[in-house]
Formats: C-alpha cells, structure tokens, sequence
C-alpha cells in the first residue's frame, strides 16, 4: 500500500478559542487569557480566528472554584437542553450561554478547536489532557507540542473512561483540548507554570496554523497515560477522612506506582499500601479541588497510540 493512501484528509481549522477561569481560583489560564484580551498580538495566527475567553467570570471575581456547582462539569446533554427557566444553577447558565456561542456541542457549528487552561495543585507537570484517542487532529497536535517542548516534558492523560469522563467545557467544540499545569496552589500565580502555559499554547497554534497552511504531518505515535481508576482517601465510618497521601507518593505523579508500594499515611501513623495487581501510574496526586469529589489520586495506564498522517482537506 503506498503511504498517500493513509492520509487522511481533515477539515481545515478555523476557529479556536482559549478559555481561562474554568475555574475561577487556578491563576495562569485566568491571567494569560485577561492579557491577550488586552493584546491579542502573541496569539494571532495567519487565517485562524481566535477568541480569548474567561468562562466562569463570577468564579474569577470571588477566586473560588465555582459559585453553584463546577463549570467543567456542567456540559451535559441535560443540562444543554435544559429550557432557560430563572433559578438555574450560575454554571448551568453559563454552560447553555457557552454552548450557544461556541457550539452546539457536536455540531458542524462548533468551534474547530478549544483549549481549556488549567492549574492543579499537584506536581504533574505539563500535561495535555484528551478526551478521545482517535481524534487524528489532536494526537497530531499533541505529538507536535510533545516536540516542540522537548528537552521538557508534557505528558499526555487520555480521559476516555465510559464511567470517570466528565463533560467539560471544552467539549463543546470539534477539537477539546484541556491543558493541565502545575503545581502550583490555588489562587497563586507561579512565573514558570504561567510560561510552561503559554509555551505550550504557542506551539499549539503553530500546529494549526501550519496545518491550516497544507502542510502535511507524518503518520506518528504518541505515548499517553489512559485514567483508569480513582482512589479515595481511607474514611472512617462517618466519612471523615483518616490518612493522607504517604510522603513516597507525594508529587510522584507518573511515576510507577507497584502493588507495595506506600499510598497512605494514616492519623495514627499506620502506612496503607497499594494493593492492585499491576503498575500504575497515578496522577492528579492530592489535588486541592479534589478532596470534595472524594478523589486522593487518579490511577492510569501507559499506552501507546498511533495517527494517520494528516492534511487539510483538499476543497
Ligand atoms: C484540577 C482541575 O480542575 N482539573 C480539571 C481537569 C480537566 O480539565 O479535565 C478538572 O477536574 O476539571
Ligand atoms: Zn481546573
């Protein structure tokens, strides 16, 4: 078979959008975002339309995570659908106003690409966060950054588990991109998460930008780390947690984790350990934001993917 007969062929990429505030308390997307409003200069890209855009404004003011209930949540069909009646939680509001303006969700109306920044509190890094591990345009994407970025390292977490997927907020257009950076603690601004941020969302457009142009991009793979799994903290028979993460977990996201090794540390001092038949590797390690979704750690997999070569669709 020759190469050109594994091409696929993708609709050009027009309309992209960078949303900040998600949540209103994870600094670096809300400022970044605040500053290409003012000067959009850095991330004009030649053809593309680019709209800078703080999602949860009432979250930002009050530098909470939400006001009603969380935003990166709020993106079902229910809630979508729901008809504009007074009283609606603020984030169902917003999500229904979102979708109107850069969808529908799943229509050939949807913006083209949205990337959603993030912050976590947890030592992962620089990570990319996809919903989908067939979406030739982002795993083309994300081999790109992945690159672009190196000698750094941005790993790659594929949420497409049926039970542990959300619906966020940028699932409202035909390509969602979360960007997921830290640690950096809530409601503080650190210099290198804030430019690891913008690096990477440099190159993103690039990637674009250059796609949109004709070039075309080689069949690749890219390594990922699949959610599997998401462990709560040991709780007492009222709910109350009793441990904490063990200091040989702390900031070890993805880093192999085998069945031994230390998760928790109790109260009293006793050490839980993992008991899971394989290695895996935990992410979002003590994350604030989750301690109220009753999630110590994300468990995931490693896992290789592989993409077609791309190119624009020829009209
Ligand atoms: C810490 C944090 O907010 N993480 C995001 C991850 C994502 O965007 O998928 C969330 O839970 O919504
Ligand atoms: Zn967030």
């Amino acid at each position: 078979m020759s190469s050109r007969t594994n091409i696929s062929c993708l609709q050009e990429a027009k309309r992209v959008a960078i949303f900040g505030g998600t949540h209103g308390n994870e600094m670096s997307g809300i400022t970044l975002v605040n500053m290409w409003i003012q000067n959009s200069a850095e991330i004009e890209r030649n053809g593309l339309v680019i709209k800078p855009f703080i999602s949860n404004p009432r979250a930002v003011e009050k530098c909470t995570r939400y006001i009603d209930t969380d935003l990166n949540r709020a993106f079902t069909p229910e809630n979508l659908s729901a008809p504009d009646v007074e009283g609606l939680p603020y984030e169902v509001q917003r999500a229904k106003e979102m979708n109107r303006m850069f969808g529908p969700k799943g229509s050939s109306d949807a913006y083209d690409a949205i990337f959603d920044l993030h912050n976590t509190t947890s030592n992962m890094g620089s990570t990319l966060i996809l919903e989908s591990s067939t979406d030739l345009f982002n795993l083309q994407m994300v081999h790109y950054i992945k690159k672009a970025m190196a000698p750094h390292t941005c790993s790659v977490l594929l949420n497409e588990h049926p039970q542990l997927k959300y619906s966020t907020t940028r699932s409202v257009a035909k390509h969602p991109i979360g960007l997921e950076v830290g640690p950096q603690p809530q409601g503080v601004l650190r210099s290198n998460v804030f430019e690891s941020m913008r690096t990477i969302l440099k190159h993103a457009l690039d990637f674009i930008e250059l796609f949109n142009s004709g070039v075309e991009f080689p069949p690749c793979t890219v390594d990922v780390f699949r959610v599997q799994e998401r462990m709560d903290y040991p709780r007492d028979t009222n709910g109350n947690i009793t441990a904490m993460v063990h200091p040989h977990l702390q900031d070890c996201d993805w880093e192999p984790l085998n069945r031994g090794d230390p998760m928790f540390l109790t109260f009293d001092g006793r050490t839980v350990l993992y008991e899971g038949a394989n290695t895996v590797y935990p992410t979002f390690i003590n994350e604030a934001a989750y301690y109220e979704k009753q999630q110590a750690f994300m468990t995931t997999c490693r896992e290789i993917l592989a993409a077609n070569a791309i190119r624009k669709a020829c009209k």
